[in-house]
């Protein structure tokens, strides 16, 4: 392109999308994340690096989605999606935060020199996908990322409202056809496609029930699964709530994050005692299960109870297909209950993989796997099969004994269910109402494969997030100094103790982590952590206090 028409680029940039604040913004573990109204600048500039990026991808398609996920309403954020539908690559975070941060005046030069160090060939095409969650000021920060998408070029696609997982899929279809049509509805087509498939050749028995509630964290997810209903005929009863009508605030008091971090009920959900509870998040990507017993206590089923779920059906069909050098794996964060590490190495004798918090980590982690099972405790994860297992599996459907065609034939189902893109909470939950369906399970039968030692999150305000450095996949601490050794020493009284701590790469606090044998327990070593936290890190505000 010659330099005069970038000129007008950048003059229409600053002129309609200006660099308003100083704030340093950085792509953080999702992508740029903060208040709505200091990104719309950040979301232009990544649709100047989409096209970039696509160009240096020799013309394939790239994803960017709106969201900020499970934060509140007046959060937003933007995060890239990489031609097969994982995650921006690590090395190009660093990029995408220069970019976000430079003045307008020197928003030309950086973009050149950006041009130039990746070695983008601006000739070729470029093509951008862009969705957005339900939050009201998406609209205009997708507008703000198309107009950086044609700025240099390139052509963006709009999907309006989807999921995020809806756009990964999309993204890798896009650029792999093999893999579905990249639309919304061939996405349905896909995956609740293969779900009633795969409901049709098993019957309902023992404890499994097919009414399933869910909480649709008033975003987007729940009305996806409010069209998906209408075509699910009687394989599976949905009965939604927080769909976004009746003054319902996006993920306030509901959704996967709130019912895993508070361990509480949502609110804007009627409950029935045992009646088992999909909870999602607000961008559709994260799934957790709970449900309440008689005297209305909690029972959470998250993203550690899935992994397993998921792994042990999963070993069970490629055992019964005697599929021969398929080697399944589970990633997890030091976040998993260490009630499913035990779990999940001494009786499902399936290998563990321990990495540091993000999806992109785990993601990698699992590719390592012939069958790579990864999820984050907070109900984040997929399942991915490599080509290799493909093959295999899709040779023993056709030309197997009877009872191992039956295992590959319910195996490939359950692969097509899956996105195995990233997370995906509609995915997460048709394969979690598949393998309780098979199996005959009630959550509460579920519930009882082990239990879960007790455990507490808590944040802590410091003045630098950042001055806290971890390492063994964020398990111990290496700065400030001594801090560790003060956790240690807090960690040894407890029976079945354990606590970490790490900045978080989403919101402005440091994370504090603890489990121990019983809650009470649990509670109390958080809050000396976090104390100790305070303390030694620079804690600003008030000091956390110790449970009374
Ligand atoms: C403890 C926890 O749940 N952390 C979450 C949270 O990251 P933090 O870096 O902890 O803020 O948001 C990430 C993006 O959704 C998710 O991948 C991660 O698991
Ligand atoms: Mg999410």
């Amino acid at each position: 392109m010659p330099p005069s028409s970038l000129r007008v680029v950048y003059a229409f940039a600053r002129e309609m999308h200006p660099k308003t604040s100083d704030v340093f913004i950085e792509y953080g573990t999702a992508g740029f994340r903060t208040k709505a109204n200091l990104l719309e600048h950040v979301v232009y500039r990544m649709g100047l690096l989409a096209v970039i990026r696509s160009r240096v991808k020799n013309g394939r398609t790239i994803g960017m989605m709106i969201t900020a996920s499970h934060n509140l309403e007046p959060d937003n954020g933007v995060k890239l999606v990489d031609p097969d539908g994982e995650m921006l690559e690590q090395s190009w975070e660093e990029i995408a935060t220069r970019l976000a941060n430079v003045s307008d005046n020197d928003l030309e030069s950086t973009t050149a020199e950006i041009i130039k160090q990746v070695n983008a060939d601006m000739s070729l095409k470029a093509s951008v996908f862009i969705g957005m969650d339900t939050r009201y000021t998406s609209p205009r920060l997708a507008a703000a990322a198309a107009n950086g998408v044609i700025a240099l070029k390139g052509t963006p696609k709009e999907f309006g409202i989807v999921t995020t997982p809806m756009l990964h899929y999309c993204v890798k279809c896009r650029n792999d056809n093999t893999y579905g049509t990249p639309t919304e509805e061939g996405y349905y087509e896909k995956i609740v496609g293969a779900f009633k498939n795969i409901r049709q050749k098993l019957s309902v028995w023992g404890d499994y029930d097919t009414t399933l509630y869910v909480d649709g964290a008033n975003g987007v997810g729940g009305k996806k699964l409010n069209i998906i209903k209408k075509s699910l005929g009687g394989e599976l009863d949905l009965k939604l709530y927080n769909l976004g009508g009746n003054g319902g605030k996006l993920n306030l008091n509901c959704g996967a994050d709130f019912v895993k971090v508070s361990q509480k009920a949502p609110v804007g959900v009627e409950h029935a005692p045992f009646q088992r509870v999909a909870s999602l998040d607000g961008d559709g990507d994260r799934l957790v299960y709970y449900y309440l017993n008689d005297t209305d206590k909690m029972n959470l089923l998250d993203g550690d109870r899935i992994a397993t779920l998921l792994a042990s059906y999963i070993t069970e069909l490629v055992t019964a297909s005697e599929a021969q050098d398929i080697r399944l794996g589970l990633v997890q964060t030091a976040y998993a209950n260490g009630a499913s590490t035990a779990y999940i190495t001494k009786h499902l004798k399936v290998p563990v993989t321990c990495v540091k918090t993000g999806v992109k980590h785990l993601h990698h982690a699992a590719l390592s796997y012939d069958i790579g099972v990864y999820f984050e405790a907070n109900g984040h994860g997929t399942v991915i099969y490599s080509d290799k297992a493909k093959k295999i599996i899709r040779k023993i459907a056709q030309e197997g004994e009877p009872e191992q065609r039956k295992a590959a034939q319910l195996l490939l189902d359950f692969v097509d269910i899956t996105n195995e893109t990233v997370g995906d909470a509609i995915s997460d939950l048709f394969l979690v109402e598949t393998v309780l369906c098979a199996r005959g399970l009630s959550a509460a039968r579920w519930l009882k494969a082990y239990d879960d030692l007790p455990c507490r999150q808590l944040k802590v305000t410091v003045k630098d997030r950042n001055a806290i450095s971890t390492t063994d996949a964020e398990r111990q601490c290496t700065a400030p100094e001594g801090l560790q050794t003060r956790i240690n020493e807090l960690v040894a009284p407890y029976k079945h103790g354990r606590s970490f701590v790490r900045p978080s790469g989403t919101e402005d606090v440091v994370r504090v982590y603890a489990e121990a044998d019983t809650q009470e327990s649990a509670d109390k070593l958080a809050a000396e952590v976090a104390q100790a936290v305070f303390d030694q890190a620079g804690g600003v505000g008030d000091r956390p206090t110790l449970p009374v």
